[in-house]
């Protein structure tokens, strides 16, 4: 069966010391991969080198093509990793709409649908810069999934939110997982990785294992 994405062998090093040591693994069309490990430890660098955002040594295989770093993405990916691309000066529905214009066919409908989901501001004139830290994080995860990409990164999704929000993040993913969506997670949030995952894999030291 052919992979949605499989890294083979991928190292990166900078300066002679070792960041990532031959990682390989593959994500299928469906799965909601997840990448644990304490703080340091590759899951970053690993998003980044299944996105083509870092040089690497070892193979980046999407849809069976080999990535190239500068070379277009083969598929359309949502992705939330570090700092998200919200613009502080507009509302929660002007920062979506903004991204909209990027993608085919989303709705005003499904961009109200996903304020909602995020109990985010659909009426008010609030700006994102009063968000607070949890708002401002649904904000960057919502971008993500908008359009319902065939590949969504998450970069520590549940930082900031509270228990209700994990919970209802969790259905919300499985849901999109049924639509077709797949998934690569980082995550040090053990109980959100436990209910989220279908398959789990342990970075520490820039090495990846399948748990
Ligand atoms: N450009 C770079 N130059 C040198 N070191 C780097 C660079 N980018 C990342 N690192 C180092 O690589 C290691 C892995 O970083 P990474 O961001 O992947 O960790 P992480 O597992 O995502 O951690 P966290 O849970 O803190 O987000 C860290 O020690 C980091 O300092």
């Amino acid at each position: 069966m052919m992979s949605l994405i499989k890294l083979v062998n991928v190292s990166k090093s900078v300066k002679n010391q070792a960041l990532l040591t031959n990682v390989s693994l593959t994500v299928n069309a469906g799965d909601i991969v997840t990448l644990e490990g304490i703080n340091g430890s590759g899951k970053t660098l690993i998003l980044k080198a299944i996105l083509g955002l870092i040089r690497t040594t070892g193979d980046v295989l999407i849809n069976d093509q080999k990535l190239t770093v500068g070379g277009k993405f083969p598929i359309r990916a949502g992705i939330l990793i570090e700092n998200p691309s919200i613009i502080d000066n507009f509302t929660a529905k002007k920062n979506l709409e903004l991204l909209a214009r990027l993608l085919p066919e989303v709705t005003d409908q499904q961009i109200d649908n996903l304020l909602t989901q995020f109990e985010l501001p659909i009426n008010d004139n609030k700006k994102v810069r009063k968000f607070s830290l949890g708002m401002r994080q649904k904000l960057g995860i919502a971008q993500a999934v908008l359009g319902q990409s065939p590949l969504i990164i998450l970069d520590e999704p549940t930082n900031a939110l509270d228990a209700e929000s994990i919970d209802k993040l969790v259905t919300y993913l499985h849901q999109l997982q049924q639509r077709g969506c797949t998934f690569v997670i980082a995550s040090h949030d053990r109980d959100f990785v436990e209910q989220v995952a279908s398959r789990r894999f342990q970075v520490k030291a820039g090495q990846a294992h399948e748990i």
